[in-house]
């Protein structure tokens, strides 16, 4: 035998011994009551190579359609459990402190927000009183979260961002009433403003485009960041612009939070100082908190515009309900004016809102990912170990076919518009809780009323004003971008290129001015957000 092959021999059989080795140890790490291991082809790095994609779970649901609940080993990572079954996942969502989203949270902010040991250490301290404490006690997030539901607090955020919506799109269209634009940059822009308008306040440091393009810098190396200060070297330009967001917003917060920032700003500011945050770290952590604000937002609102004005029947459908809610007037220099009052957007047009869900159902890929602290016997039958992550993928609840029916993967604007009357739907009523754009249970999205607002407001302002038309260079219309470079911590996945569109005014709707009122300090009515209303917003477990 040839030197060459002795080598290969002796390789080949060091391969065969690692591989032996690597299964005994997967054998004996894991607990036969543990859910079942998966993809474990080549140990660790199967699954490891499996979740660098994003249709990964969705793949897996199909290949193993029997399991409720599976085990990943990924490599340079802890052990995974992966959930299908919406009755599991109802039980996860009603033990909040035993599969806990602060704890992923917490370690998040820490791994792209710089903060000091100081504000750690406040952060350890508050999660801890909070496991410790009474049983319904509020999370550190929730507590700082809490002026985002219904109320006085959100009404005048809504008034302000949607103020905003309507200058930005008074000035979209110049005198030739016509203009091209890149969709996703243009809605990038004009949502970037106006939420931030509606969270910041007149104070509001997005004003300067130098910061919104240093947000959009930041944010776009959140996987890399998220490896570790070791990784930094390869990200320059998103670690200046992290600082260069701290130094804006620790003007921003120097003198207390301004006067005239929304309640949201003053409550979280209020929270985190008072509990011993240094100021610098707030300011950073503020950074942070334009992923929440902005990175699901933006492409959110994208992806609705696209599918209502990429069909022509849908944009009919949804047009004619808007169109059916607005009252014409005249000013009293006799500008002409379309008044929509923004709640009925929301309870009053059910193909509009099924619409919207219907968009979010498709473009999500929300991981749910709950830490869990302490061995817990899954509903009596499945043991977590601690230290390990736990997953609930929306991909899976959304676009499985035994849920959603054969057609499950395509844009069916509506769908949920129907759902609510039962004889009109070929498929059953999903269960609630596989509806999970905004997560789902103590920790469902406190900002879902709010972006829910913003998006359905856009895209009613774009359809009482604009056409848009795709440039349409090649001549073959619109086209709906893949998602392939999406990463997997996105829950609304940006699309993989932009668009380029036009937007005109529509002939009879020129110089006419939207007032969207406001009944201020109103609660939204319990049937918006009620299960048992038709498209309704909120219908999670
Ligand atoms: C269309 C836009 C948005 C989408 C799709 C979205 C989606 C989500 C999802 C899926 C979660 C995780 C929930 C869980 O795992 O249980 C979440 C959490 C959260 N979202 Fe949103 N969100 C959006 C907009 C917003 C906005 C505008 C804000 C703030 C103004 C916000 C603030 C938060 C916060 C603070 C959390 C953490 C909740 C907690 O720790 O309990 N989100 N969001």
């Amino acid at each position: 035998m040839s030197q060459y092959g002795a080598v290969g021999i002796s390789i080949a059989a060091g391969l065969v011994a690692l591989y032996v080795a690597l299964r005994i140890y997967l054998g004996v790490t894991q607990d036969p009551r543990e859910p079942p291991m998966v993809e474990n082809g080549v140990p660790f790095v199967t699954a490891f190579l499996g979740l660098r994609d994003n249709g990964y779970f969705l793949r897996l649901r199909a290949r193993y359609p029997d399991l409720p609940i599976y085990t990943l080993r990924p490599l340079f990572q802890p052990k995974l459990y992966v959930v299908n079954d919406p009755h599991l996942i109802s039980c996860i969502q009603r033990q909040h402190r035993t599969f806990t989203f602060q704890a992923i949270a917490d370690k998040f902010s820490r791994l792209i927000c710089d903060l000091s040991p100081a504000a750690v250490a406040v952060q350890d301290r508050e999660a801890q009183a909070w496991i410790d404490g009474p049983m319904h006690a509020p999370s550190p997030s929730a507590a700082t979260f809490k002026a985002l539901g219904p109320g006085r607090c959100l009404d005048e955020m809504n008034r302000t961002m949607v103020d905003s919506l309507e200058k930005l799109l008074e000035e979209v269209v110049d005198e030739r009433q016509e203009k091209s634009v890149q969709l996703l940059e243009w809605i990038k822009e004009v949502v970037t403003v106006s939420t931030t308008e509606g969270v910041y306040g007149p104070a509001n440091p997005y004003r300067d485009p130098a910061v919104r393009e240093s947000y959009w810098t930041y944010s776009a190396n959140i996987r890399t960041m998220v490896l570790g200060p070791h990784a930094h070297r390869f990200i320059k330009p998103s670690i200046q612009a992290r600082q260069h967001l701290g130094d804006v917003f620790e003007k921003y917060y120097s003198c207390g939070p301004p006067e005239n920032a929304s309640g949201l700003v003053k409550q979280r500011a209020d929270w985190y100082l008072g509990c011993g945050f240094p100021l610098r770290d707030l300011a950073n952590l503020e950074a942070g908190h334009g992923l929440a604000i902005l990175s699901n937002t933006v492409p959110t609102a994208f992806w609705f515009v696209l599918h209502i004005f990429s069909s022509p029947a849908v944009l009919k459908a949804c047009r004619d309900e808007v169109l059916s809610h607005v009252v014409h007037s005249t000013d009293p220099d006799g500008t002409r004016v379309q008044t929509l009052v923004i709640t009925t957007l929301k309870t009053s047009c059910p193909v509009l809102v099924s619409a919207f869900k219907e968009s979010t159902r498709i473009h999500n890929t929300g991981l749910g990912a709950r830490a869990i602290p302490h061995d817990h016997m899954l509903d009596g039958k499945y043991l977590l170990r601690r230290g390990t992550t736990l997953l609930m993928p929306a991909t899976v609840q959304h676009l499985s076919p035994s849920l959603w029916g054969p057609n499950a993967h395509a844009y069916q604007h509506d769908r949920f518009a129907l759902q609510s009357n039962s004889h009109l739907s070929p498929h059953p009523r999903p269960n609630p809780i596989s509806y999970r754009a905004f997560g789902g249970g103590a920790t469902l999205c406190p900002g879902r009323h709010f972006a829910t607002t913003e998006i359905l407001a856009l895209a009613a302002m774009l359809m009482l004003r604009f056409e848009i038309e795709p440039e349409d260079a090649n001549g073959e219309g619109w086209t709906i971008p893949s998602t392939w470079k999406a990463g997997m911590t996105d829950v609304t996945p940006s699309p993989d290129f932009d668009i380029g569109v036009r937007i005109r005014r529509r002939g009879m709707d020129v110089r006419v001015r939207v007032v969207v009122e406001f009944e201020m300090g109103a609660q939204f009515p319990k049937s918006v957000h009620d299960s048992s209303h038709g498209a309704a917003l909120d219908t999670y477990g």
